[in-house]
């Protein structure tokens, strides 16, 4: 048939991305300053043999109630490219929609083809509703967190609550050269930092999706039980106060001083507590939450995604979907390299289906585009195959 739907948008004065799609047929072209990358149509018809393939969009747009998806898997399979298409489709939808980038190594300006970077929350251009991208840097985060304590550094802060003896000496617990160093674990702070941001600030409150693309596997796996991590040092530092309090007490009192009063944990450890519980329980919390692993059909990349589905399922992050991008389409005109790398994607689609940790999954198809996918114009049109 000859329906055909072609987009053209011009994003920028000296850019325009020319889109189209034919039935039975998808093309992405893009033709940036001038010059024109024009890539072979391909072929959509043999993916709807695949097993599974629809996201069942509808049902992650129906409710208004805010909720965060997470977009994670192994390193270049397209994770920001998934994650950006989706904010754009929520905000396309009428949700206002933040897009966080959690990964070190950023490239959500890169996807969106805008200059999105310096940590702070900024405007996508080019949709319809207000769409706000952020790629979080610890840099930005240390100022934020030097403001909120009045520059005081967080030695001090142990200092003034009677912990300082502790803040250099207990390791894991060193506080300070997480801020100060670009050690592990320190993105992911920042991370959470940013969550309890939108969490509790009125000013995020009309944002009802926040769509995280997060960095590869090992990094994510750390971002979400850090605040397990916390808790539980929160804990033993209050409880290790308490005991240095009652010795103390007991102390005085065999010298016959005047007891002391067993203190109550300070206010400010209850209240970190508090909020690190609010952050884990909103990334296990079933009705607000879920990660949607993303992998492409290769054997390293589907034992990856299995070891990762095990992995949340251990700390009870909810997870729904599996995208496989990068799927090569059928083509009538099929190359020998062609058809080779086909049957070994067949083979390995096979290996998800007989995976127990993945074949629960609703299994999304994700093709293989004929162009890079770069400004809000190719995200749509990614957007349009995927989310569906
Ligand atoms: N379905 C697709 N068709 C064509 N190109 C794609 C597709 N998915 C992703 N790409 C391209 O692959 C590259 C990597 O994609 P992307 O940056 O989204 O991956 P990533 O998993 O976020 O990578 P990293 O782990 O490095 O952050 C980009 O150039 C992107 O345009």
């Amino acid at each position: 048939m000859a329906a055909s739907l072609v987009l053209n948008r011009v994003s920028r004065a000296t850019s325009s991305i020319t889109l189209r799609r034919v039935a039975g047929f998808s093309s992405l072209n893009a033709q940036i300053h001038g010059g024109s990358i024009s890539g072979t149509l391909l072929r959509e018809r043999s993916l709807a043999t695949l097993a599974g393939g629809a996201s069942h969009f509808d049902e992650m747009v129906s409710v208004n109630q805010r909720k965060y998806y997470l977009l994670g898997g192994k390193g270049g399979v397209g994770k920001t490219s998934c994650a950006a298409s989706l904010a754009v489709k929520f905000a396309s939808h009428g949700h206002p929609t933040i897009v966080v980038s959690t990964d070190p190594a950023h490239s959500l300006s890169d996807s969106f083809s805008q200059d999105l970077s310096g940590g702070v929350l900024k405007a996508v251009q080019g949709v319809d509703s207000p769409l706000l991208a952020l790629e979080i840097t610890p840099e930005t985060m240390k100022e934020e967190i030097k403001s909120q304590t009045g520059g005081k550094s967080v030695k001090n802060m142990m200092d003034s609550m009677g912990l300082g003896m502790f803040a250099g000496e207990l390791g894991d617990l060193n506080l300070e050269d997480m801020l100060n160093a670009a050690s592990p674990g320190i993105d992911e702070i920042a991370a959470i930092s940013k969550v309890l941001q939108f969490m509790e600030s009125p000013e995020y409150n009309r944002f009802t999706r926040i769509v995280f693309d997060t960095a590869p596997t090992g990094h994510t796996l750390r971002l979400l039980s850090l605040p397990d991590f916390y808790d539980s040092s929160i804990s033993k530092i209050t409880k290790l106060k308490k005991k240095i309090t009652a010795a103390a007490s007991a102390f005085k009192s065999v010298f016959g001083k005047k007891e002391i009063q067993q203190q109550e944990p300070p206010n400010e450890l209850d209240q970190l507590k508090e909020r690190m519980e609010k952050v884990r329980n909103v990334f296990r919390d079933v009705n607000t939450t879920e990660f949607v692993i993303v992998t492409i059909p290769t054997v390293m990349a589907i034992n990856e995604s299995s070891r990762l589905h095990a992995s949340l399922k251990k700390e009870n992050v909810p997870v729904h979907r599996l995208i496989v991008n990068q799927l090569l389409p059928q083509s009538e005109s099929d190359c020998k390299f062609c058809s080779m790398r086909r049957k070994e994607q067949t083979r390995v689609l096979g290996l998800i289906q007989n995976d127990t940790e993945l074949c629960g999954l609703k299994l999304i198809q994700s093709p293989l585009l004929d162009a890079e996918i770069r400004g809000v114009p190719a995200l749509k049109f990614m957007g349009d195959h995927i989310w569906r």
